[in-house]
């Protein structure tokens, strides 16, 4: 019998052949078979091995055979004999290797997949609990309520259309229309007879009914004076119970039911065929192959499907809001997955309900005394309810969407679970300022909110202190991880061990930036901080210190590629457009089915995870809001505190005193003294100050144009400063140019100095 599910490939039987120059019936033209291919020593059926291969249809597979075999031993003849390039079905005998492993594959498990797992099984099991418990309540609750009443009210209806019915028996109602026919009839010796059977029978039940009642009210009467009080009760809820019964109306049940029955959905192939040719992806003579039946997985069905000859999984994820119209749901109920085993081959999972709607929950680090950092920790659940375990050892992590979807919370979960490592160090730095990483000054060794300079502090310059003594940090990490003795670092990598020993200082560091692109637009300090930030995530998780950036806006101007492209891992929840979900995800992961462009508002923190580990996929993150994050924060800082680790703004040990405008220092240092140099373009001041600093003005002078001057009336602007045009004679030809006055800067010095000496 053939498999319901599978629909067969048209055979390209002698019909379908071609009639052009291959119609071997031609005899007008010649025909030139193909030669053969060289010898292939891998057989193209299941090379892989794969637990479930395609069906292997007849005529739809070749094999390749060695041409010098004994059985061919002139290959070149054989093909100008006209040998069929295609073998004919059945020609090659089958090992017995391949005939037990095409066996293996298609024996059905003992047992449904579900109980051989236990996540499936336990998910069962709590579904039950869950369902059954559910409806127990729903009825516990009415039984005294709605049921209770209810049967009060219909039990003397249900009394009388008891004894109205007994009434009917005893008198042998039944058969009074039969009387009633033979009168018609004037057949008396039938109506003689039937007369003669409702006595006897009325006599019998008049009887049975006196007997009963003889027996039975003294019974009740013994009932009702010697029975226990529950034996009572007992009989006459029954009683009331069973006339209730009886007596409600046939139109309204007493008892409601405690589901909502919702139209269900069978997933059939016929659907799944239907939607794909709706998609245009086949045609009814092409058609599609299951190479499984379709099941059930989780909360949905899983659909496993190859395509025709020629189409990708690459059209299909083009065409996923096509075939999610197909099957008829939601576009976030289809998800596609790459089957690695064919090019053609997709694999479906289509949700019962949209997955993605539903919270994770809370955090259960709420639950959690310390985390193991080195291990992975529970950062959220797939969309079937698998928990995602992340780490952050060795990689480091871009986080990008658009504003209110749950940036800051999904990198906040990350580094609320390293703050309960205390052997972790934070450096945590908020540039757009909101009160949601403000608690982590109990614990973060470095820290900053904004880009604005307040009370004599400045956030941006305290980031670049803090990421250029990180720098310093890493670089010794790495001359000394070289030097310890090999039986304490024997892969010459940091270990568990030396980064919670605290007399090498080398413990594990979690940077987190969050609004990255507020500090690289920096006008002063940007390039210095993309530079320190760039070296970081490329450099530093291989000894332990793993950068975390968030930012809302992933474009080249305000988080440029050079940065991006150093992140292993990367997020992105809800975007605005498929080009910016793969501009943070990276180039070609939409061509692989991952586009969180189709996120919808509704999906807060629920996002597209790619490189953290080999796959790819949907994690909706668990929830810590404010007061939970402040929970976990006083918890981790108790804990640090006992540990001795707290260390640096935490315990208010600061960097040296961060220098403030140090711009407006470095350009009268680079401005002359003379009447000639009053005033000076921008042009001519840029080039000093990166002759005078390279590391920290070297980009702006490399700009062309205007752009060079741009950078620094920018940066200049803070101060009141503005640019003016001078003239000057250059080879005998006067050119204008936009430069700065000297006096103006030195009045913004004087200025500051005193605003300094006032504080
Ligand atoms: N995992 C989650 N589960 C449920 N709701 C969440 C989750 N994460 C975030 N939210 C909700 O989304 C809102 C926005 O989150 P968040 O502040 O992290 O967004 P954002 O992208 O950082 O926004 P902005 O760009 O404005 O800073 C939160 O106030 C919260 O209500």
């Amino acid at each position: 019998m053939s498999d319901p599910y599978v629909h067969e490939q048209p055979d390209p039987g002698p019909d379908d052949a071609p009639t052009d120059a291959t119609d071997t019936t031609d005899t007008t033209g010649k025909v030139v078979p193909f030669r053969r291919a060289a010898p292939d020593p891998v057989p193209t059926v299941d090379p892989t091995g794969s637990p479930d291969p395609a069906p292997v249809e007849a005529a739809a597979w070749t094999a390749d055979l060695p041409d010098d075999g004994p059985g061919d031993p002139d290959p070149d003849r054989a093909a100008d004999e006209g040998t069929p390039v295609d073998a004919a079905p059945g020609t090659y005998p089958v090992s017995l290797a391949e005939w037990m492993e095409a066996k293996d594959t298609a024996r059905r498990p003992v047992l449904p997949q579900w109980l051989r797992t236990p996540a499936e099984r336990q998910m069962v099991w709590q579904w039950a609990l869950r369902h059954y418990g559910a409806a127990t309540g729903y009825h516990a609750v009415r039984l005294p309520l709605v049921y209770t009443p209810k049967l009060l009210a219909y039990a003397p209806r249900g009394a009388w259309r008891w004894s109205a019915a007994f009434g009917r028996w005893v008198s042998d109602a039944e058969a009074k229309p039969l009387r009633a026919a033979a009168v018609r009839d004037e057949d008396a010796a039938e109506y003689l007879r039937l007369s003669r059977q409702r006595d006897a029978r009325v006599k019998l039940r008049t009887l049975l009914t006196g007997m009963s009642s003889l027996v039975g009210l003294p019974l009740a009467l013994t009932l009702y004076v010697m029975a226990p009080s529950w034996l009572l009760a007992l009989a006459v809820t029954s009683l009331t119970g069973t006339l209730g019964c009886v007596g409600a109306p046939a139109d309204r049940p007493l008892v409601h039911p405690a589901k909502v029955t919702f139209r269900k959905r069978k997933l059939s192939s016929d659907v799944v065929v239907r939607a794909f040719e709706a998609a245009g992806m086949t045609t009814k003579d092409q058609g599609i192959t299951f190479p499984r039946p379709i099941g059930r997985d989780g909360e949905g069905w899983r659909v496993v499907v190859d395509l025709p000859f020629g189409k990708t999984f690459a059209d299909a994820v083009k065409r996923h809001e096509s075939l999610s119209s197909g099957i008829d749901i939601a576009p976030t109920q289809l998800f596609l997955d790459r089957d690695e085993s064919s090019a053609r081959r997709v694999s479906m999972w289509i949700a019962d309900r949209d997955p993605l709607a539903v919270p994770a929950g809370p955090t259960p680090l709420l639950g959690a005394t310390r985390v193991d950092f080195w291990k992975p920790f529970p950062w959220g659940r797939d969309e079937r309810g698998n928990e995602v375990l992340v780490s952050m050892v060795w990689v480091s992590l871009l986080v990008g969407a658009v504003p209110r979807q749950g940036k800051t919370f999904s990198a906040r979960t990350i580094a609320l679970a390293a703050a309960l490592d205390p052997y972790v160090r934070l450096i945590v730095f908020d540039g757009k300022a909101s009160p949601d990483w403000r608690k982590f000054t109990k614990v973060a060794h470095r820290i900053g909110f904004g880009i604005v300079p307040k009370n004599g502090f400045d956030p941006v310059e305290h980031l670049l202190s803090s990421l250029r003594e990180l720098k310093a940090d890493v670089e010794d990490r790495y001359h000394r991880l070289s030097e310890l003795p090999l039986h304490i670092c024997p892969e010459g990598k940091l270990t568990p061990e030396i980064s919670r020993d605290k007399r090498l200082n080398m413990p594990l560091t979690l940077v987190v930036v969050d609004e990255v692109q507020e500090y690289l637009q920096h006008p002063v300090h940007g390039r210095e901080i993309l530079d320190l930030l760039v070296y970081l995530a490329r450099v530093a998780p291989a000894v332990g210190v793993s950068v975390a950036t968030s930012t809302q806006k992933p474009d080249d101007k305000a988080c440029p590629s050079v940065l991006r492209d150093q992140h292993q891992a990367r997020f992105a929840l809800r975007v605005g457009a498929y080009q910016v979900s793969d501009t943070i995800l990276g180039a070609g992961s939409y061509a692989e089915g991952l586009d969180a462009s189709r996120l919808l508002k509704s999906h807060k923190g629920v996002g597209i995870l790619k490189g953290m580990s080999d796959d790819a996929g949907i994690v909706r993150n668990y929830l810590a809001d404010g007061r939970d994050a402040d929970r976990i924060l006083s918890r981790a800082a108790m804990l640090r505190e006992a540990e001795g680790t707290l260390s640096g703004d935490a315990v208010g040990d600061a960097p040296a005193a961060a220098s403030t405008d140090v711009l407006l220092d470095d350009i009268a240092a680079v401005l002359g003294r003379g009447k000639a140099e009053a005033k000076v373009w921008s042009d001519t001041v840029v080039d000093r100050l990166a002759e005078h600093k390279p590391e920290t003005y070297g980009a702006w002078a490399k700009l062309e144009g205007r752009a060079k001057a741009d950078q620094l009336s920018t940066a200049l602007k803070p101060y009141g400063i503005g640019t003016e045009q001078i003239a000057r004679r250059v080879d005998g030809k006067q050119i204008n140019k936009r430069g700065i006055v000297r006096d103006d800067v030195a009045t913004a010095i004087t200025e500051r100095n005193r605003k300094r000496a006032a504080e």
